[in-house]
């Protein structure tokens, strides 16, 4: 089983417009409503492909009852402790051409209380012995900036991996104090937390090898468009998807992280493969939908092992 906890989950409605003009009435085509944030997402995709998941989310609100009523109709286990802001609701627009525009709401703050069950969830959860613990998402307000390094502390009391996938000053706290198993950090992230530009997959890697020397097992580099790098302490593997036409990106960085846990037992470049191949069938679908296995094609995945350095990201 794969436990995820999202502490700032959010109902995600899609707009689908031809094209986005300031200061007009659009009309939109399509409007969706899926079950969203970055834990979500990930139990949503390994659920799709039959991976025994189990998330754990705070809810509250008409919003949190209908994302529990979403993921109960995907057939998602969850575990949602209840809360007395209402859940949040991110717009993402999406043009004919692919563009994807994304209006994040910070979403309910949690009190001392409210955080206390939401660890008491993961701690239940972790008693079952999941093979991982997936901490995704924002911190809502009220929690504090270290809240993943408390649940990767809770985790390695019980010899659970975690993997996170955040940003910002909830990364940082949790990457500078070890111990994690698997980082998942966009481009623009991981850029973010070093505090410089990384052009090229050397400027990547080396990047990357800083954060495993603060005790970290490896990272996976989402780089859009351009695939993925990753990177651990012996190897380091670039791989780059197929071209798809991308329908919406909500998603894809979440898709691709379940990728990489799905693929059990395997190589590090074939967990890489993996997630490559689900981020890039998560483009190429509407809102935040997730692919099923008839979707995803590793084969037309193509991997390098300790790529060239000098490789400028954008143009691969
Ligand atoms: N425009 C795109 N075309 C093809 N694949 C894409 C595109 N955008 C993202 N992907 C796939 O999704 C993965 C995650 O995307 P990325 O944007 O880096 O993550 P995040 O959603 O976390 O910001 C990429 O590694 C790639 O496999
Ligand atoms: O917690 P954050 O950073 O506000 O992000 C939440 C949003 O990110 C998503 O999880 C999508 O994430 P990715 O596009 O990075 O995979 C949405 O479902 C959700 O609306």
């Amino acid at each position: 089983m794969i436990l995820t906890v999202t502490p700032n989950p959010s109902v995600d409605r899609t707009l689908e417009i031809d094209a986005l003009v300031r200061g007009e009435v659009l009309r939109a085509r399509v409007a969706r409503a899926e079950a969203g944030g970055k834990g979500v997402n990930v139990s949503r995709a390994l659920c799709r492909h039959g991976v025994a998941t189990s998330a754990v989310l705070p809810v509250g609100g008409a919003e949190g009852a209908q994302l529990t009523d979403l993921l109960a109709e995907g057939g998602v286990s969850a575990v949602a402790v209840p809360i007395s802001g209402a859940t949040r609701s991110n717009i993402t627009v999406t043009e004919t051409d692919g563009t994807t525009t994304k209006l994040n709401v910070s979403g309910p703050a949690l009190s001392e209380a409210e955080t206390d069950a939401l660890l008491a969830a993961v701690d239940t959860g972790l008693a079952e012995e999941p093979r991982w613990l997936v901490a995704s998402g924002s911190l809502p307000s009220g929690v504090s900036g270290d809240f993943y390094v408390r649940l990767a502390r809770r985790a390695a009391e019980r010899g659970v991996p975690v993997a996170l996938d955040t940003s910002g000053t909830p990364l940082e706290t949790a990457a500078r104090s070890g111990s994690l198993s698997l980082l998942k950090p966009n481009q623009e992230e991981l850029s973010e937390l070093l505090g410089r530009e990384l052009p090229t997959v050397g400027d990547v890697v080396s990047g990357a090898r800083e954060v495993l020397d603060w005790g970290n097992e490896a990272v996976l580099v989402t780089l859009g468009a351009h695939g993925a790098l990753l990177v651990r302490r012996e190897h380091s593997w670039l791989a780059r998807g197929p071209q798809v036409v991308p329908r919406s990106t909500v998603g894809a960085g979440d898709c691709s992280l379940a990728g990489y846990l799905s693929a059990r037992e395997a190589a590090p470049s074939e967990r890489l493969r993996s997630a490559v191949a689900w981020g890039a069938a998560a483009v190429a679908l509407p809102g935040t939908t997730v692919p099923g296995p008839d979707e995803i094609d590793p084969a037309a995945v193509d991997i390098v092992e300790d790529p060239d350095p000098a490789l400028i990201i954008k143009e691969l």
